[in-house]
């Protein structure tokens, strides 16, 4: 391999650290630091042993250095990467010391960054003090091994800090449990390759402090691990199904009312916690962290036309999604698939929010796969564009003539959503004639609330009215229509 390649294009990416570099650190903090290193390795096979602690795992991320292999597109791309990779770093808890990517046809398949590149990643560890990697993609597990025999700190990779920021934010018990077993789909394959590490990390040690408590788990302890895991996965996927079914007679009966629903989603951090807020005057979780969302909230808002919609709020979507979780996106995203229209919220002061659009109608398109249905009509909103230059809100305009352009914050832009969210409920709206009877009074109260009343007489067998209103509305008063 050529090594001198690898290493010229190794690259700093500047304005990433959340503080300058520590100095160098005295051989005797190198040591110490060392030490503190093999040590985490060793308390993570602990916390193997016992399969509840897998579940709620936390990756008790301290300071850690950023990498990437950049295979395409341009530095800009390659940077605004790296930038998202920090603000997950930071949404899981920890702080960001250094970040470095690599320009590469395709990252290593034995050490993810090339060798040469790995020993100055150890360096830079050193230099930094920093306890952990974390490297932009998904590495197999032989990967994090390599690298972590290279580095001597822990290795983790984008779908582990991904799954460390979901189990930290889930807050239902669905949520919960769905976040747990995409953790332990995610563990189980890397449990042998985990234990291998601590093995070798202990047998090192062996002559100094060896013991039976420092060594890895053995073959069978992990055999154990395993079945146990599964064991786990299945109850999990069972309590999963019945809270689904539950969740599925809320939505029905709530489908019944005849409101329209309307479900935001977005890329993660886009604003759509704060659109919902602003369109709702309600108080749902705003926060300048990814997934500050997890569990879909639903909330109800007023059109002029005085007609009630219910928004829900959704999880916040990210590139390369781990595949252990788009299953839990797929249940939280079921409020999607449901909706008579997805307000997808873009973040309009991003650098590439085409990006954002493309990955969020990616991840969509795998959760709505598995649905016989097309997935329901989509508008799409710019959203914060009180931070958008006027050239770049030009540009916006003409790549999305469409859409509609809005701030959370300020409020501009709010009013045409609305409009244009009444507009798209009512243009499949029908004309209609319908007689009550006084026994059903209920229907015209229901009326009045979901359909426009033109004209209400009152006659010997009750009411007669003349609406305008939604085809659904029409199709279950179909045995009231006189004309
Ligand atoms: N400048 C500006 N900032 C906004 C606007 N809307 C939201 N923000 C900010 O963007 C950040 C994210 O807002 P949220 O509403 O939490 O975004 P979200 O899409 O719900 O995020 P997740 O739930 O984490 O996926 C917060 O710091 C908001 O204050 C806006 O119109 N203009
Ligand atoms: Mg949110």
């Amino acid at each position: 391999m050529d090594e001198s390649a690898d290493d010229r294009s190794a690259e700093e990416v500047p304005g990433l650290s959340e503080r300058g570099r520590p100095g160098e650190p005295t051989v005797g903090e190198l040591q110490l630091d060392e030490r503190a290193s093999l040590q985490r390795v060793v308390g993570l096979s602990t916390e193997l042993e016992d399969v509840t602690e897998v579940e709620y795992r936390r990756l008790r991320l301290e300071q850690v250095v950023l990498v990437g292999v950049w295979t395409t597109g341009s530095v800009a791309a390659a940077r605004a990467s790296m930038a998202e990779l920090a603000a997950l770093a930071e949404t899981a808890g920890s702080q960001v010391l250094d970040a470095l990517i690599q320009r590469r046809g395709k990252p290593d398949p034995a050490t993810y960054l090339g060798s040469g590149k790995a020993e100055e990643l150890r360096e830079v560890v050193v230099a930094s003090g920093a306890d952990t990697v974390i490297c932009d993609g998904e590495l197999t597990p032989a990967q994090l091994t390599a690298l972590e025999k290279v580095v001597k700190v822990k290795v983790i990779d984008r779908t582990a800090l991904i799954l460390d920021i979901f189990a930290q934010h889930a807050t239902s018990r669905e949520g919960k449990a769905q976040v747990a077993l995409a953790q332990m789909e995610y563990m189980l394959p890397r449990l042998r390759g985990w234990g291998e590490s601590m093995s070798r990390q202990a047998g090192g040690r062996a002559g100094s402090n060896g013991g039976v408590g420092l060594r890895g788990p053995g073959e069978t302890k992990i055999e154990t691990d395993r079945r146990r895991i599964r064991e786990r996965m299945a109850k999990l996927r069972k309590e999963i199904r019945g809270m689904k079914t539950a969740r599925t007679v809320k939505r029905a009966a709530r489908r019944r009312g005849g409101v329209p629903a309307l479900t935001v989603v977005g890329y993660t951090n886009a604003g759509k916690s704060s659109l919902v807020n602003a369109m709702t005057g309600s108080g749902v979780l705003v926060q300048d962290a990814l997934f500050a969302t997890l569990d879909p909230t639903t909330r109800r808002a007023q059109l002029a036309d005085g007609h009630e919609v219910v928004f829900t709020d959704t999880v916040g979507f990210v590139r390369h999604l781990p595949t252990q979780l788009v299953e839990a996106f797929r249940s939280t995203l079921e409020e999607a698939v449901d909706a008579d229209l997805l307000v997808h919220v873009v973040d309009g002061s991003d650098p590439f929010p085409a990006n954002q659009i493309s990955a969020v109608r990616q991840v969509l398109g795998e959760v709505l796969a598995e649905e016989d249905r097309p997935a329901p009509p989509e508008m799409l909103v710019v959203n914060k564009i009180d931070a958008v230059d006027g050239v770049t809100m030009t540009a916006l305009r003409a790549e999305y003539p469409d859409a509609q352009f809005v701030s959370a914050r300020t409020g501009e832009g709010l009013d045409g959503l609305f409009a244009a969210i009444t507009d798209f409920l009512q243009r499949d709206d029908v004309d209609a004639v319908l007689q009550v009877p006084f026994a059903r009074g209920e229907v015209i109260s229901r009326l009045h609330q979901h359909a426009h009343v033109l004209d209400t007489e009152h006659n010997a067998e009750g009411t007669r009215l003349h609406v305008r209103m939604p085809s659904a509305l029409a199709a279950e008063y179909s045995d009231l229509t006189v004309a």
